[in-house]
């Protein structure tokens, strides 16, 4: 086991030689050539193995064995570090074993050299992880994940693993994709008398999760605060450039949360810890995208206190400014994307909206006990993407939550939570690819996350 260890670190990755090697130090490594400059003595090779969005200088002697070299193959080097007359540290190759030829003439859809637009790129799913920008993406994402789990552990926060297939749609809005076995001979096979057929998997209409709130609050009932990061589902015919059909969702639960101001406060808190410590570990590929993406790097709400407006001032804000909207207001549903840049661009900075017309939300939201018309809700609204979270104070009275007119029939389970030792709860769920647009500037939510889905394409 120790040997394995010390064998598997001897090849380092590209990322970390600054930091772990001097000049002189032996090292062997791999990776994708990404251009090749050959002068009359040395071969120079342009080197990435996925690490990190720079490139790695490789020097090799111009020998005739050292002429196939080129764009796309796969290397090993080894060989001694030495420093680039640009300071940066560089491999002086000894031996290089080519692992696998490029063939980029043969229809390799991108060139090593272009830089390729999105939408271009998204055309070749399979192959995207070759192109930097999203390289980067990628690595920014796995740890914002970290800095996410970090900091929910350290504030002792259990992580539930929230079921995908569910028999609820905690949001009611009926965007529920269904789920059932596509062999027709096992759910003839698994038939009941009592059950309709496409059913008879599960004994009922199942569903994929939209959202694990309604199981995360079971969760905190026996356990306190929870959270989850978790796939979501949602069957919405949308283009938009901030929707998927398939995402995931940041979602916690907070035991004994009386107050909404708390739980705006809490998710203040927590982006901008969150935020911070991906500046840290990933800053590099955090500007990487940003340039990439033509947008500013400074990211001005971390530095600045949050506001706080309740639904009726913003509304009155909207109404006030009408004629410099695009979309008519309405008071029937939430804001339209351009409302809530306008009242981000009003407040200067990111800014909750509070306490929602209860007919706008869904039902396991706590009712003002001073107007009934209103729940204790919240949504985040931030620069760049509009609505990042949603939340809410959960109505813990069974009587009230049994008597709301949108209350699920098979929710009794949900109701019953309340009954036996029930305390007062309240959270919220934050899209983890509209977080990863907000930091790195990335325009279309379909680069921010590997394998995309949304209306009419669900490639691999
Ligand atoms: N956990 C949450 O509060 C998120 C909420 N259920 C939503 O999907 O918006």
């Amino acid at each position: 086991m120790l040997f394995l260890k010390r064998f598997y670190s001897k090849t380092g990755r590209l990322a970390h030689i600054s930091k772990s090697h001097k000049p002189g130090d032996s090292l062997s490594i791999q990776g994708w050539i990404k251009n090749v400059r050959r002068l009359k003595n040395n071969t120079f090779l342009d080197v990435n193995d996925g690490s990190t969005s720079s490139k790695f200088q490789v020097v090799v002697p111009r020998t005739p064995e050292n002429q196939h070299l080129s764009p796309g193959s796969v290397i090993s080097a080894v060989g001694q570090i030495q420093v680039a007359p640009n300071g940066s540290f560089e491999l002086h190759a000894s031996s290089v074993k080519m692992l696998a030829e490029g063939h980029l003439q043969e229809g390799y859809p991108f060139s090593p050299k272009q830089k390729h637009s999105p939408e271009y790129v998204r055309e070749h799913l399979h192959l995207r992880s070759r192109v930097d920008f999203i390289a980067a993406q990628m690595r920014v994402r796995h740890k914002a994940q970290k800095a996410i789990h970090d900091y929910m552990d350290e504030l002792d926060f259990v992580q539930i693993n929230t079921p995908l297939i569910t028999t609820n749609d905690c949001e009611g809005a009926g965007e529920v994709f269904r789920v059932q076995p596509d062999s027709a001979s096992l759910l003839k096979q698994m038939a009941r008398p009592s059950v309709p057929e496409e059913q008879s998997y599960f004994d009922g209409k199942v569903f994929l999760s939209v959202s694990g709130q309604l199981h995360l609050e079971a969760m905190t009932y026996g356990l306190g605060n929870t959270y989850t990061l978790s796939p979501a589902f949602r069957a919405e015919n949308s283009k938009s450039p901030l929707h998927l059909a398939e995402f995931y969702m940041f979602e916690a639960e907070l035991a004994h949360l009386e107050e909404l101001e708390k739980l705006a406060s809490f998710i203040e808190q927590m982006l901008k810890s969150i935020t911070n410590r991906l500046l840290e570990t990933s800053s590099e590929d955090l500007h990487f995208c940003q340039e990439n993406s033509n947008s500013r790097s400074d990211l001005p709400w971390l530095q600045v206190p949050w506001k706080i407006m309740t639904y009726d001032e913003a509304v009155q804000v909207l109404q006030e400014n009408k004629d410099s909207l695009k979309t008519p207001i309405s008071l029937n549903e939430g804001f339209s994307k351009d409302q809530e840049f306008f009242l981000v661009a009003h407040c200067a900075a990111p800014v909750f909206v509070v306490d929602w017309p209860a007919q706008q939300k869904p039902f396991y939201m706590k009712v003002s006990r001073t107007n009934p018309n209103r729940v204790y809700a919240l949504d985040l609204l931030m620069p760049a993407v509009g609505e990042l979270c949603g939340g809410s104070l959960r109505e813990s009275d069974p009587v009230i939550l049994n008597s709301h007119p949108q209350l699920p029939k098979d929710l009794s389970w949900y109701v019953e939570l309340r009954k036996y030792g029930g305390i007062a709860t309240g959270g919220f769920g934050m899209g983890f690819e509209r977080y990863l647009q907000l930091v790195t500037g990335v325009k279309n939510i379909r680069d921010v996350i590997p394998f995309p889905r949304y209306p009419h394409s669900c490639k691999m």
